[in-house]
């Protein structure tokens, strides 16, 4: 790959006074490389999962193995969840949790073979008689949904196949889709379970909602009781999945609320997310009153499988033409392009098709029935490389996904005036899923991006890889090195 000129120079020479976040960015690549060439056991505490993957070939510390990081073809997950510092690690098996025979068939059925911390740690309260209410926290990727699916498939009552007992909200229909087939396969072998999704253009005008187990997005489930399409007077638990991000976003809070409100004898109400803001978690500590909570330190939440890099584009109009070259490397795995808008998404799918790449685009200009077209595509490998808002940003889980490109930096607040920490980890979080690893990339260009990158950098008080500009071979071998041990994790070795 030819190197690419930055005629307006680097960002930083932009930058009159880069703060100090801005510092610690523009040194990490060779402070990233040294953690790579270091010995495992000589790690700290975050180096964690991902860590445990540098290959033990790079003990010549310091040696060329500096310039030539390299990775273990192979991720044992068994290692992994051995690792006290990991949040896949757990010291006991599904079995000691109490889980029905039916259920724990259907989670071996799925590889699960032990639980991961939040599921260790969870399962025992949210099990526990009589139901208590549930705030839980837990990294991106770790097996949140099994927590709550197991809690959910263990109240119900198994004669009423026809009463709506447990209702499950997300954010998005392809999020809600995925949780349907989540308690489809951990619920393979319960006999007499039903379920069923409620998402838009799902339940036709006037059917009524008859299963167990419904999964939804909150507008269309107002909408059907509303319409008293749905019996809500069983209804037993209440989840709202990526909880953060649905009581704080406009519309969506409001909608949950009219939800819970409807729900008259709900017994319990589970929270979970990877991210809870303090302003939000106020909220949620009143929306599911009483919870047992499982939460997480700032420095807690990133996962160190996944290898943070920033490119420094010369231009708005240069991050397209990077994102271009990029391009191969995005197809050695899956990749997810995050961008700003709907019309964005829709303008550089149609400028990279045009350019001779394959390319699929999701957003919330898309009909139901084709987003769900898509989605599938990508999941099964049939697209590769996917460009999306944040619609997409939370919850997804393709675990092919190896490179996540945040072609706009997320922001937030009004006007976009402040960096968005937690849609950032949300987004990244779409790789390095269960112990894999990945790379995300983010772009920057002006004051404004490089800014609200460094910002988020500091909230989470992590190092970013700087990946340049100038030299894209070594560009590529960085990146390439990355994505080979996680196209190796993509077959987890228990
Ligand atoms: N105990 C387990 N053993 C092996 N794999 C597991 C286990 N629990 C969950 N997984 C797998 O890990 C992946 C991530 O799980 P899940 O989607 O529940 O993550 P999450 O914590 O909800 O992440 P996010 O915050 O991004 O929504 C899934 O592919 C799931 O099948």
């Amino acid at each position: 790959m030819a190197a690419s000129p930055n005629p307006a120079g680097s960002l930083e020479d932009r930058i009159s006074k880069p703060n100090a976040a801005t510092d610690a960015t523009a040194q990490s690549i060779s402070a990233w490389e040294a953690d790579a060439a270091a010995p495992a056991e000589a790690k700290d505490d975050q180096s964690g999962a991902a860590d445990a993957q540098v290959d033990g070939a790079t003990d010549a510390a310091g040696g060329s193995a500096l310039h030539e990081p390299q990775y273990a073809v192979e991720v044992k997950l068994s290692d992994l969840q051995a690792d006290a510092n990991s949040p896949l690690y757990s010291i006991g098996s599904f079995e000691e949790l109490g889980i029905n025979p039916q259920i724990l068939k259907g989670m071996y059925a799925m590889n699960f073979k032990k639980p991961s911390k939040i599921q260790e740690r969870a399962l025992p309260l949210l099990l526990s008689s009589p139901p208590t209410n549930m705030i839980a926290q837990s990294q991106s990727g770790t097996g949140k949904t099994a927590a709550f699916v197991i809690t959910i498939l263990s109240r119900l009552d198994y004669t009423k196949p026809k009463s709506p007992q447990a209702l499950c909200l997300a954010p998005s229909r392809e999020l809600a889709r995925q949780i349907e087939g989540v308690i489809r396969s951990i619920g393979q072998f319960v006999d007499g379970l039903t379920i069923q999704a409620a998402v838009p253009g799902a339940v036709e005008r006037n059917a009524k909602v008859e299963s167990m187990v419904v999964v939804g997005t909150p507008g269309t489930v107002l909408d059907l009781i509303k319409r008293r399409q749905f019996d809500t007077s069983e209804m037993k638990v209440l989840c709202l999945d990526e909880a953060d991000n649905m009581l704080d976003q406009q519309g969506l809070g409001e909608q949950c609320l009219r939800v819970k409100n409807a729900l008259r004898n709900v017994e319990q109400i589970l929270l979970f997310s990877a991210t809870f803001p303090d302003a939000v978690m106020r909220y949620a500590q009143q929306f599911s009153p009483g919870a047992n909570e499982i939460r997480l330190k700032r420095d807690e939440l990133t996962v160190s499988g996944i290898k943070q890099m920033y490119m420094d584009c010369p231009s708005d109009e240069g991050k397209y033409e990077t994102l271009a070259q990029l391009y191969g490397l995005m197809t050695i795995g899956s990749s997810i392009i995050f961008v700003k808008t709907k019309e964005s998404a829709s303008r550089i799918a149609a400028r990279l098709s045009q350019d001779g790449h394959k390319v699929v685009a999701i957003h919330g200009g898309f009909e139901g029935a084709d987003r769900d077209g898509i989605i599938e595509d990508f999941r099964q490998g049939r697209a590769k490389v996917l460009i999306t808002t944040n619609v997409l940003a939370r919850g997804i889980d393709v675990q092919s996904v190896s490179m996540v490109i945040n072609y706009d930096i997320p922001m937030k607040g009004a006007s976009d005036s402040q960096p968005d920490p937690e849609t950032y980890l949300h987004r990244i979080g779409r790789t390095g899923r269960f112990g894999r690893v990945g790379v995300s990339i983010s772009f920057v260009f002006d004051r404004k991006s490089f800014q609200a990158l460094s910002e988020i950098a500091k909230h989470y008080n992590i190092d970013l890889v700087r990946l340049d500009q100038n030299d894209w071979d070594k560009t590529e071998e960085i990146v390439k090195n990355v994505i080979k041990s996680s196209r190796a994790g993509t077959n987890l070795k228990a």
